[in-house]
């Protein structure tokens, strides 16, 4: 007998026959499904062959859809579930229409790897690179076709590497990705109060460090190259008191245990990073720019001032101000900054025209859809 009324006994024949009528209706949908789906395919192929040497990936479009796709959910799948079918089917259209190699800061299992995933879905060839100069140099010299590299950190600030390569790189900013950054504790061992010895990244160290404090305050820190160093070193040493911090997935990677999820101090601890390639996207609607600039004599607040003027005159919101210093420039800064809206929405190139006029130095690095977290 069921334990609930009007619902049939789990391990009866019952239940058997009252779940048949679903699943033959499931089966027929799915049928509809794969069709429409290669009808979509199709479409998306015929586009390539109109796009010819153009770029097929446009990501304008790509938010596009994804927000008219979240508009129109109307549930019972939650919109980020939408959202993600819809990225998968749109990455593997994309292939048919020319398979893409996106190359990140890698090893293979850090957070820059699942922000390349979760931007180009499953179909794109991700190429793992040693460093942010390899990444946009393998992109630069056309071995690839896009970059993704860490920009900034809602805790530890800037990655100062990427924004000092910003100002020279012939690359166009074309997305930028959100992540939230959830560290894990893992070990080949299965006990955290057995932890004496932790490798990990510095920013991740950084991250975790009132955790570290109050739980293991004796163990030795460590910091390395990257998370996925970190969980190769404790998975080659094989012993349960060494133990890394980082992405759950490099836990699978390197076959450790997970002893502790979310260890970091502040929940909402967000890595953003830029997609960087040839192209330059049009508008989406919800777009952001990102420029490098330096004024005459920045070290005046009357000139940084008079730089900026043009945004708040024309309703601009500057969504990110970041200086650093020139090489061999005493005292002498450029700007990093983000705007909402696209160069070539009417206000923003007013705006730029203006700025252009008063800078030493102005580069839209680019404008791309704003990222969906
Ligand atoms: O609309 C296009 O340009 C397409 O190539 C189709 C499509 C899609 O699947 O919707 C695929 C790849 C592009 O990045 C954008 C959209």
């Amino acid at each position: 007998m069921s334990d609930q009324p009007g619902r049939p006994d789990p391990t009866s024949e019952s239940l058997a026959a009252a779940l048949a009528p679903h699943r033959e209706r499931i089966d027929a949908i799915d049928a509809q499904l794969l069709d429409l789906l290669s009808q979509r395919a199709a479409e998306a192929r015929a586009i390539g062959t109109l796009k010819g040497t153009a770029a097929v990936y446009r990501p304008e479009r790509e938010a596009q859809v994804l927000a008219r796709i979240a508009a129109l959910n109307a549930g019972p799948l939650h919109e980020n579930a939408v959202r993600r079918i819809f990225r998968e089917i749109m990455s593997e259209c994309l292939a048919l229409e020319r398979p893409l190699t996106v190359t990140y800061l890698g090893p293979q299992g850090t957070f820059t790897e699942q922000a390349a995933r979760r931007h180009f879905g499953g179909a794109a060839q991700l190429a793992s690179c040693a460093t942010i100069d390899e990444a946009l140099r393998e992109v630069e010299a056309r071995q690839a076709d896009y970059a993704v590299v860490p920009v900034e950190n809602s805790s530890e600030g800037a990655v100062n590497r990427t924004l000092d390569l910003l100002p020279a790189t012939p690359l166009r900013a074309c997305g930028e990705v959100t992540l939230r950054i959830h560290h894990c504790l893992m070990s080949p061992g299965e006990d955290a109060a057995a932890v004496a010895r932790i490798y990990a990244h510095p920013q991740a160290l950084a991250q975790c460090h009132e955790y570290l404090t109050r739980h293991l305050p004796a163990a030795e820190r460590l910091p390395v190259s990257s998370n996925a160093e970190a969980a190769r070193l404790a998975a080659q040493s094989g012993q349960a008191h060494v133990a890394a911090l980082g992405p759950g997935a490099a836990a699978g990677l390197y076959g450790l245990n997970v002893l502790e999820q979310n260890i970091e101090d502040d929940p909402s601890n967000t890595t953003r990073f830029l997609v960087l390639g040839h192209a330059s996207p049009g508008p989406s609607g919800q777009d952001r720019t990102t420029l490098v600039v330096a004024a005459p004599q920045a070290e005046h607040a009357g000139a940084m001032h008079r730089l900026l003027e043009p945004f708040s005159r024309l309703g601009i919101s500057m969504t990110r101000l970041e200086s650093r210093p020139v090489r061999g420039g005493l005292w002498q800064y450029v700007f990093f900054i983000d705007i909402e809206g696209h160069a070539q929405d009417r206000d923003v190139a007013q705006a730029l025209a203006e700025m252009r006029e008063r800078a030493t130095f102005l580069k839209v690095v680019g404008s791309f859809p704003r990222a969906v977290s």
